[in-house]
């Protein structure tokens, strides 16, 4: 790991995380250009040849950086049965796979890594191959945004007047969500695939992402570390944070949301 004294630890492990996550999303990166197949797993979730070739550069890349901490990652199905560590690495290789098999070229994917530690997401890195957006937390110190060779701080916004945006999975939209939003949102709604729902609202362009169906942790640990590092909420639906290291690192349903926090008045 990087010991740069004039940073905090959690901030010297985030920074060795990017290099992982840049050639991650370059091997991705070259698989959607050149098109590939998927398989579906046992869940009915597809896979394709890009996760699975993020999945070892990524655990390479951590076991190198952090031989101690344990990796949970969604395409190591043999670690999902462990029982949580005082700390773990919780890692998406790819992050909106639907998307990612999508022959339109949203573009709407990206790689996932994020740091546990007593059950709260503490540092995280969403990086988005094709879109050239790279954005990483640590919760305490900050957020920003990498893109277009320079790097900014990020800050989630107050909610407008009028509710602002709901983000709303594009590939998986469920009736529960939308009663829900029915009900406590006022604005208006935007679909994007995959974690960048978060990063949306982490940069102050949207206000709330709220999910009642299936979702894993892994799909909403880095998400969680960065909006929060940038002054925005998440939360479980009865307003309690959202822990991490749950059975099979299946989520219930949460509320995240930018500066304002929850109850949404
Ligand atoms: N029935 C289900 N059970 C658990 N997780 C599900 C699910 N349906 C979708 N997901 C999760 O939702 C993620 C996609 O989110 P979104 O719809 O916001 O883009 C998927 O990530 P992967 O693409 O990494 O598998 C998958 O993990
Ligand atoms: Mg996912």
């Amino acid at each position: 790991m990087t010991h740069d004294p004039a940073r905090s630890r959690h901030s010297n492990i985030l920074k060795d995380l990017f290099p992982i996550m840049r050639e991650a999303g370059r091997v991705i990166a070259e698989i959607y250009r050149e098109g590939t197949e998927a398989e579906i797993k046992d869940d009915g979730s597809p896979v394709t040849r890009a996760d699975k070739a993020a999945n070892a550069i990524i655990e390479k890349g951590l076991a190198a950086i952090a031989p101690e901490i344990r990796i949970i990652s969604e395409e190591t199905p043999e670690n999902h049965d462990l029982p949580p560590a005082d700390a773990f690495f919780i890692v998406d290789p790819l992050d909106g796979t639907k998307e990612f098999l999508r022959t339109d070229g949203t573009g709407e994917f990206t790689v996932n890594i994020a740091l546990i530690e007593h059950g709260t997401p503490v540092l995280g890195a969403i990086y988005a191959p094709m879109l050239d957006q790279l954005f990483a937390g640590v919760v305490g110190e900050g957020a920003a945004l990498s893109t277009g060779g320079s790097t900014h701080v990020i800050e989630a916004r107050e909610r407008p007047a009028g509710g602002g945006v709901a983000m709303v999975s594009r590939s998986h939209r469920d009736a529960q969500t939308d009663d829900w939003l029915a009900q406590h949102h006022k604005g208006s709604a935007a679909t994007i695939g995959s974690s960048l729902k978060f990063c949306l609202i982490a940069q102050g362009k949207a206000d709330l992402y709220s999910r009642f169906s299936s979702i894993m942790e892994w799909d909403t640990a880095a998400g969680d570390a960065i909006l929060r590092a940038a002054g925005g909420h998440m939360m479980a639906s009865d307003g309690t944070a959202l822990r991490y290291g749950k059975p099979g690192y299946r989520n219930g349903a949460f509320i995240a949301t930018g500066a304002s926090g929850w109850p949404l008045t």
